[in-house]
């Protein structure tokens, strides 16, 4: 697994501005040498950050939409109309206002969808969805992201991986359900290490006050169990983009040298 990598941004904004300009960068380099893009998106405020960034983002539309697929790393298990539902709030920082290929828009099921209450049978849907696209070289299980992002909780949790949960602990299936959540709603569907550590290069969101201890534990040696954002490592690449308070409580040796 590759070690983590940081960069620092001034604050928020302009962290949610360059990890925007980062992703459009990224996506573009992978359509023009393979002609399709695959990327993860994640939920909460960092996330949609990136999100509204990219939308107003001038070269945003370097970006082929038709080519370019996207996944879930986690849902909230709602209803599809609840405004809490991650893809509901993507599609209002972004995906409604560029022309992305509905068919490659792959949003993970509601909680009144085809497999209703049920959420394990939602999350092996899901599975099952990802493990169709996967190519020959994937081993069969998800497609090469290309950029998989996180949010970073206060607890260490990502996508819906939270400290000591069986979620976390899974190290055979993709996709899983996840009852008793700390963060509401209780129900939800994840992405699973084995999933996120397929990804080329997974992307940690971290801006705020709040995410300071969580980095710090997550970047200090932490296991994966008891700090799930420790686990979440990219084939190729471990980004973490961060604030100055994120990364206000991290050792110095950690902190990039000549960075904010
Ligand atoms: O469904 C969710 O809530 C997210 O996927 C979750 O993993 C989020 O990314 C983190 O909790 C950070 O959220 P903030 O960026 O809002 O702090």
């Amino acid at each position: 697994m590759t070690a983590p990598q940081l960069v620092v941004h001034r604050d928020k904004e302009l962290m949610a501005q360059a990890a925007a300009a980062r992703l459009i960068t990224r996506i573009v380099d992978a359509q023009a040498s393979r002609g399709t893009a695959s990327v993860v998106l994640t939920g909460g405020r960092n996330g949609n950050g990136l999100l509204a960034a990219l939308a107003a983002a001038p070269a945003r539309d370097a970006i082929d939409w038709g080519r370019l697929d996207l996944w879930w790393g986690d849902e909230r298990f709602l209803p599809e109309a609840d405004p809490e539902r991650n893809v509901t709030q993507a599609r209002e920082a972004l995906l409604d206002s560029v022309p992305l290929d509905p068919k490659r828009v792959h949003a993970m099921p509601a909680s009144d969808g085809p497999y209703g209450a049920d959420v394990e049978a939602a999350a092996e849907a899901y599975a099952e969805e990802l493990a169709l696209a996967a190519g020959p070289e994937n081993h069969g299980s998800v497609p090469t992201f290309d950029v998989l992002m996180l949010g970073v909780g206060p607890d260490t949790h990502v996508a819906s991986l939270f400290p000591e949960l069986p979620a976390v602990r899974e190290t055979e299936r993709t996709v899983v359900g996840v009852h008793g959540a700390p963060k509401p709603p209780p129900t939800r569907v994840t992405l699973t290490l084995p999933a996120i550590r397929a990804a080329r290069e997974v992307w940690l969101l971290a801006a705020g006050e709040d995410k300071a201890n969580a980095a710090a534990i997550a970047l200090s040696g932490a296991g994966e169990i008891q700090a799930p954002a420790a686990g979440a490592r990219g084939r190729a690449r471990t980004l973490w983009l961060l604030d100055r308070s994120a990364a206000s409580q991290l050792p110095r040796s950690l902190y990039p040298p000549a960075t904010a």
